[in-house]
């Protein structure tokens, strides 16, 4: 399996930065993807990056890490495999079936993450259609959780690389 990591974010993160910087910050989605993939490189992985406002985009780009996006056929099924799915879902964590069925029907392990602590807003972001199906769930410690989830990636990937070796 490639050590590939794909990191999604979804609706209204492309304002990271700008968008209520007293609760996510001042830091440019730009500039964390940049930042993650000086990490990648440094951990040896490769790390694949996409954010969209669109719901089904979303489950295009899941179905397409495993090789079985709407426009895959046998030649191009390998292309584009991940081993493993950051995901900051941005407020479909509280409304997407047809996001979590996406994942749970590639079954690829995925990284739930929040900038904010969901748990200390509004009630209902609470409630997550993702968190009791993630291998984890970063949120509150504002754009570093980015760093966290890739580097928990990182090390569930040689666990997993050193699992096929036995
Ligand atoms: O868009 C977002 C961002 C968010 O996922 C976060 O990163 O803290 C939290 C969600 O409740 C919200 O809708």
């Amino acid at each position: 399996m490639s050590r590939r990591i794909l990191l999604i974010n979804g609706p209204n993160l492309n304002l990271l930065g700008k968008r209520e910087p007293h609760i996510y910050g001042t830091t440019l989605l730009g500039d964390i993807e940049t930042q993650a993939q000086l990490q990648a490189n440094s951990l040896n992985i490769t790390l694949e990056t996409f954010q969209s406002n669109h719901e089904g985009a979303i489950v295009d780009r899941i179905q397409q890490a495993a090789g079985w996006g709407p426009n895959s056929n046998a030649a191009t099924s390998d292309m584009g495999k991940v081993s493993a799915i950051i995901i900051n879902p941005g407020g479909l964590t509280h409304s997407s079936v047809i996001v979590r069925d996406a994942l749970l029907g590639v079954d690829i392990p995925f990284v739930e993450i929040h900038v904010s602590n969901v748990h200390a807003r509004e009630p209902w972001r609470n409630h997550s259609y993702f968190s009791d199906k993630a291998v984890a769930v970063i949120c509150g410690l504002g754009v570093y959780g980015y760093t966290a989830a890739i580097e928990f990636a990182a090390r569930h990937l040689k666990l997993k690389g050193q699992e096929a070796k036995l």
